[in-house]
């Protein structure tokens, strides 16, 4: 199967502050894959890096196989939409759907009028009077009728209300399935995740924490909860995720392969938002221990 990203040690510094660091991920095709961290993570960055606007500190990155931004070709298998869901305020919907058709090879107009008579856009208004979820339709609308392999979405539906949003990830779903295309999204709202990604990638401080499928994900993290126990306790093939203690009860998150089968344990399943704050918790988690560490 094609990879949709392949990176490979990447590294993005602004002037000294690192913003990602030894990324190396594999993507493979046909997922809508969530990326999802705290502010200032480098989610952005990321996406930045595969849509060709930024270029690397060190390391490797190709996109369905070549260097984003690099030719004609690669930009036109690439659709990106900014975290701000850039339209021009001054041009109408119908003015961006003509430049749409001018400025990409592969512009599939009946799709993008088709859609925006669904979604009730006048053609003749201009973006800039329209309301941040039509902005946002309108910014999906173009990426989408643009037909590319892969659309990139830097926060999409961070602005939407609760509606709006629905009806927003709806219309991608809907048009993921119908376009056979691949899609990476971020988003700090992991109930929307939940709803549209099949494949998680987590990062925190510059530095992806875990990446995957999410049914894989979460048939292999579990919640066990029993007698207070240190970590050095429990088996080799559990890696610790999160650790929460009380004087007599300890609560692990692991990750495993295996099936656990101490009965001191009470095991739960996680939901994806329980996977994604527990590595959300790692770095700082750490942090906390190298602290204690220092100070005693
Ligand atoms: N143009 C820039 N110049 C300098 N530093 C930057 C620039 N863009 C991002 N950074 C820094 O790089 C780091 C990662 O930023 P990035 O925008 O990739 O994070 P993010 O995960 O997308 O955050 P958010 O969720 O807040 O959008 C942050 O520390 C940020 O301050």
């Amino acid at each position: 199967m094609t990879s949709i990203l392949q990176a490979q040690g990447l590294d993005r510094k602004y002037g000294k502050r690192w913003a990602l660091r030894e990324c190396t991920v594999d993507i493979p095709a046909g997922h809508v894959v969530g990326l999802v961290g705290p502010n200032g993570a480098g989610k952005s960055t990321l996406l930045k890096l595969a849509g060709g606007q930024l270029e690397p500190t060190a390391g490797g990155i190709t996109v369905l196989g070549g260097r984003p931004g690099s030719t004609p070709a690669q930009l036109a298998k690439v659709g990106f939409v900014a975290q701000d869901t850039p339209v021009y305020a001054g041009l109408t919907v119908a003015e961006h759907l003509q430049l749409g058709a001018r400025l990409n090879p592969r512009w599939d107009d009946g799709m993008a009028r088709e859609r925006i008579a669904r979604l009730g856009l006048v053609p003749a208004h201009r973006a800039g009077k329209l309301s941040g979820g039509q902005r946002a339709q309108l910014a999906l609308t173009l990426g989408l009728a643009k037909r590319p392999e892969l659309l990139i979405l830097d926060e999409p539906a961070a602005a939407l209300d609760p509606l709006a949003r629905s009806e927003f990830l709806q219309g991608l779903m809907e048009a993921t399935v119908e376009h056979k295309l691949s899609v990476l999204l971020s988003s700090h709202l992991v109930s929307d995740l939940e709803r549209v990604c099949d494949y998680l990638i987590v990062l925190v401080d510059s530095r992806v924490q875990i990446a995957g499928k999410t049914d894989q994900l979460l048939a292999t993290h579990h919640r066990l909860t029993g007698p207070r126990c240190d970590p050095d306790r429990l088996p080799a093939d559990q890696q610790v995720v999160s650790a929460r203690h009380t004087e007599r009860q300890s609560t692990y998150v692991v990750r495993t392969d295996a099936p656990i089968h101490d009965p001191a344990w009470t095991i739960t399943r996680l939901s994806l938002e329980d996977l994604v704050l527990a590595y959300m918790d790692k770095p700082a988690a750490e942090r906390r221990r190298v602290a204690l560490e220092v100070q005693g």
